[in-house]
């Protein structure tokens, strides 16, 4: 990519897109395309391939998604799979019929079988039954890995994938609901010790196992594999290291300050018993995630004081 080069970042607002496009311009890129959800549905082809024939762009970042954690995917399984069915098809395609240089699709590693041998090695795809919460999601990622591969196949696309692992950091989703583990212990910590709460309730038997990765670093991994991998195999992105969800509902309530005690709700779903990631492949490009948990977790704490206000959803 030059500096100039003109770059769509699909999703810009969301926790990946943004932080894509925080590195994009401390890198020193200064043509960038973006478009809201309202701006641009990316659900709808005609729009999407009229915007890109607009706007003859050279390089796009597909982080825009259906995204959210164990329990809304499991409660909303025909939006995960349509709507990022959808929004990936639509983008590739018209990237494809635009001539857009190269494209990085962002896939989980939610695509990996659920008993798959730890850690997760990129060659583990469809080697086995998925984890039934988040099926039809990472049914639809491993689609837009195929289309990607079978792009660059038949029509010598330069379109690559990557996997990462559980992410957090500024603008991620904070809604109780719909959140991933971290964000949502960050608030329910924050929120019980600024009510005086005696406990606050985790869910699940915190036994699983995850991965996190801070968003900024992903970013970074992102840019570096726009710019140096030109491979048909998928990559994975982590830090090569887990830790439980007991063990990480610990470490948030250090962080934040609460004093009270932590009770387990069974009555939710575990979800995979653990999916730590290989991160050999990248490693061996010659990149390597930099920021540790604890301090991620800090500056995760510490955007959520500053933004919590301007958080609606
Ligand atoms: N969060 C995580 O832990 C992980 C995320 N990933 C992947 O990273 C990618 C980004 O996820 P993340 O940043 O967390 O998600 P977010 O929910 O934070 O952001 C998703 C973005 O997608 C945009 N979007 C959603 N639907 C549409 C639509 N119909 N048309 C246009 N834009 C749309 C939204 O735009 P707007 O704000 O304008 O509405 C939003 O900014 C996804 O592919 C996800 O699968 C992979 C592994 C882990
Ligand atoms: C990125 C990834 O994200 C999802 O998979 P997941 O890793 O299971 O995600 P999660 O962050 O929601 O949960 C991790 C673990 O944490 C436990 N847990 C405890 N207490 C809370 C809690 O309060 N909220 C949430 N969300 N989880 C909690 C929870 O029960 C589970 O054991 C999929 O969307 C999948 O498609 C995907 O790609």
């Amino acid at each position: 990519m030059e500096l100039n080069s003109k770059i769509y970042v699909a999703g810009h607002r969301g926790l990946v897109g943004s932080a894509i496009l925080r590195s994009l311009q401390a890198k020193g890129f200064t043509n960038l395309v973006t478009r809201t959800s309202s701006e641009l549905d990316l659900r709808n082809y005609d729009d999407v391939l009229a915007f890109f024939l607009r706007e003859q762009i050279e390089y796009v970042f597909l982080a825009a998604a259906k995204v959210g954690g164990i329990v809304a995917n499991n409660e909303y399984p025909a939006e995960f799979i349509r709507d990022n069915l959808l929004i990936q098809t639509n983008v590739i395609d018209s990237s494809y019929q635009t001539n857009v240089k190269k494209l990085l699709f962002l896939g989980s590693t939610c695509i990996y079988p659920k008993m798959a041998p730890q850690p997760l090695k990129e060659e583990y795809l469809l080697t086995g039954t998925l984890e039934p919460t988040n099926e039809p999601y990472a049914i639809a990622k491993i689609a837009g890995i195929k289309m990607c591969q079978s792009y660059n196949r038949q029509y010598g696309t330069q379109y690559i994938s990557a996997m990462p692992t559980n992410l957090y950091g500024p603008n991620d989703n904070f809604d109780l609901e719909k959140s991933h583990v971290l964000p949502a212990l960050i608030r329910k910590f924050h929120e019980a010790k600024e009510k005086g709460q005696p406990s606050v309730e985790i869910w699940g038997t915190g036994t699983p196992k995850r991965e996190f990765l801070h968003a900024d670093d992903l970013a970074d991994a992102c840019v570096f594999l726009m710019e140096h991998y030109e491979g048909n195999e998928i990559v994975n992105i982590g830090v090569g290291d887990d830790i439980s969800i007991k063990d990480l509902a610990e470490l948030v309530k250090d962080v934040v300050g609460f004093v009270g005690d932590i009770v387990y709700n069974t009555s939710k779903p575990d979800g995979t018993p653990r999916k730590l990631v290989d991160v050999t492949r990248i490693n061996g490009l010659g990149w390597k995630a930099q920021i540790p948990l604890e301090e991620g977790i800090r500056s995760a704490y510490q955007w959520f004081l500053d933004n919590q206000y301007a958080i609606s959803k």
